[in-house]
């Protein structure tokens, strides 16, 4: 088993410097990020190994501790698809719930919808794509059917007064259909925020964008969809994620989806990797002097914890920069 210290707050202490660099060249970018934590749920649905129910239940309590705003909690998948996930309700009736903060959860039909509220949710994610081939894979549905079980849970939400965050997978690239035109995302992404969706998450599920790719397929959907309803979410498998959430940044986008540890990985999506790392982004944010509200020594903390369960290293740079692994 790997050995993982705590990481040490001596180094943090760097950060400090860096918020006095200057950021005029860099355009205009938010005040405040909201980071929506994906770990405990996109980081660990591709899992080999079923991590103990406890295990998920803690380390979302310590993303709670660290201030997370939201924190993706587990998914109403079915477990023949994600058998990782099948003990949703257990961890979502499990962790503590801090004021302020939301904990919403994956839903794909409205059987996940309801089985979801009963266990307790208060905010749920529909999921679809702009790619035919990827929405087949991952829901077993076209993207035409996806919309009419995303509009029974949309209704059945008003209804309950749940809110709900909409997922387009594959914004710069599908596993399957390789290049996806910026057209069919904004085509998406119009569609569900135009149902009812508060807020519209744009994956790039295999991480193959580049900077200006997703210049021209913000551009796109921001001509649809108003920019202050639009997330990014953007894997790391090519080492882009942090360059292209800042250029999502500086086109106005002012929520970012991430994951401790950078763990992740769609399983339908072959080849994709972890997520943009959570400490990567904050240190990034705070050095810029955006407000994100994280504690950045408590998040390392709960990255430590989940790798050290996981018996495997970290992703993220600043975590293998401040631990000695
Ligand atoms: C959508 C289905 C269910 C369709 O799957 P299906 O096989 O077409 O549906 P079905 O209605 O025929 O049901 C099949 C079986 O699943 C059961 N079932 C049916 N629904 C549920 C449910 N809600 N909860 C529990 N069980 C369920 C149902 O009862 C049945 O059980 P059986 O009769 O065979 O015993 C399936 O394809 C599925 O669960 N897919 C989920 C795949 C998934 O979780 N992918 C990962 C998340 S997406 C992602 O990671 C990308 C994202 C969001 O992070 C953004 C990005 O990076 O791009």
């Amino acid at each position: 088993m790997a050995t993982v210290r705590r990481a040490a707050p001596l180094r943090l202490a760097g950060l400090a410097s860096l918020r006095a660099v200057s950021t005029s060249t860099l355009g205009a970018l938010p005040k405040q990020v909201k980071i929506v934590e994906v770990g405990p749920r996109d980081g660990l649905q591709n899992e080999k190994n079923i991590v103990p129910t406890p295990v998920k239940i803690k380390l979302i309590d310590m993303l709670s501790e660290a201030g997370l705003p939201v924190i993706e909690a587990t998914s109403f998948v079915s477990p023949k698809w994600v058998p990782q996930m099948a003990d949703h309700a257990e961890v979502l009736k499990g962790i503590q719930r801090f004021p302020g903060i939301s904990y919403p959860v994956l839903t794909p039909n409205l059987r996940g919808f309801q089985t979801a509220v009963a266990s307790g949710a208060r905010e749920v994610s529909i999921f679809g794509a702009a790619s035919e081939l990827f929405t087949k894979k991952n829901i077993n549905c076209s993207i035409e059917e996806s919309f009419q079980h995303f509009d029974s849970i949309l209704k059945a939400a008003q209804a309950d007064s749940i809110r709900v965050r909409g997922y387009v997978s594959c914004v710069l690239g599908c596993p399957y259909e390789g290049k996806i035109s910026p057209a069919k995302v904004a085509e998406v992404a119009k569609k569900l925020y135009s149902m009812g969706c508060y807020e519209i998450s744009l994956g790039d599920t295999i991480g193959v964008g580049t900077p200006g790719a997703m210049k021209d397929m913000l551009s796109a959907v921001m001509q649809e969809v108003p920019v202050a309803a639009l997330a990014v979410h953007c894997h790391d498998t090519y080492g882009q994620a942090l360059a292209n959430t800042l250029v999502a940044l500086q086109m106005g986008v002012s929520v970012v989806d991430s994951s401790v540890a950078g763990l992740g990985g769609c399983p339908y999506a072959q080849g994709a990797s972890g997520n943009l790392a959570t400490e990567d982004l904050v240190y990034m944010l705070a050095g810029l002097g955006i407000h994100t509200g994280v504690n950045l020594q408590k998040l390392l903390e709960a990255g430590t914890f989940i790798c050290q369960a996981l018996n495997r290293k970290t992703s993220s740079k600043v975590a293998q920069a401040t631990c000695k692994l």
